[in-house]
């Protein structure tokens, strides 16, 4: 069985006052990780503030959105995997459309991401993009299944059940609209084809696939509903507590 994963990505998002005032509010009031397991995924200066809250309010894990490949040395600016893992951090996103976009990210600089991230006993979420443009060809290469393809090059079966993908059609990251359950599905199990086709059908009906695109507490029952649908990333949604803990409590609402 796998277990339902939320994981909130602030981006570039709230001062520390705000991550504070957030971390107040949730507390206590986030599901029992055997029910849903919950996560944010702060910016890096925020990490020690979030991984000292995660090791008292044990229902939230600490994520972060980025690392680099190496675990030190002369890359100024960078932050390494290493130094998140001693810090607590459980996840680390990669891949992420923004980060494809705006700095320029390539599937071979994931995947050695992906290899430094389990290398430090951390989870990599790789995020899988998609352009409209893209999924009107029917291309499935290009679609969604290549990058999920390229990131798992050289990963082993036991590394690759612990992994979570994110789906995250750029087309509606950001939106307000969010694409739709059947448009997720259609995504999400064309992706556990994938891991089927590369780890066989035991290895992939562990591994969890998330979505993320404009979800919010109104959306996210429909959209956790679909069969290959195991979360949902929202980003602007969980900038308010209020919204994330009733995203996270999707189940008794
Ligand atoms: O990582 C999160 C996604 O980019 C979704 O962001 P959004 O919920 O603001 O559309």
């Amino acid at each position: 069985m796998r277990t339902p994963f939320i994981v909130g990505n602030w981006k570039m998002n709230l001062t520390l006052h705000e991550v504070e005032e957030f971390l107040d509010a949730v507390k206590g009031n986030l599901p029992d990780p055997k029910d849903v397991e919950c996560a944010i995924a702060a910016s890096s200066i925020y990490m020690d503030v979030l991984t000292r809250f995660c090791k008292e309010e044990t229902n939230l894990k600490a994520a972060a959105q980025n690392c680099f490949y190496k675990d030190s040395g002369a890359y100024t600016g960078e932050v390494s995997p290493m130094a998140l893992a001693d810090m607590g951090v459980n996840y680390v996103m990669l891949g992420h459309s923004e980060r494809r976009k705006y700095f320029g990210e390539t599937n071979k600089m994931i995947n050695k991401k992906v290899k430094a991230v389990l290398a430090n006993n951390m989870v990599p979420i790789i995020c899988c993009d998609e352009t409209m443009a893209k999924r009107k060809t029917y291309d499935e290469m290009n679609w969604v299944v290549n990058p999920v393809i390229e990131a798992l090059k050289g990963i082993s079966e036991d590394d690759a059940k612990k992994i979570v993908i994110g789906y995250e059609p750029s087309w509606a990251i950001g939106t307000g609209k969010s694409a739709s359950g059947a448009e997720i599905q259609e995504a999400c199990f064309l992706i556990r084809e994938t891991l089927k086709d590369l780890y066989g059908d035991d290895i992939a009906n562990q591994i969890r696939i998330v979505y993320g695109g404009s979800v919010n507490a109104r959306n996210v029952s429909e959209i956790m509903s679909q069969d290959d649908v195991d979360g949902v990333l929202p980003g602007k949604s969980s900038l308010k507590a209020k919204e994330f803990i009733k995203i996270v409590n999707y189940q008794n609402n």
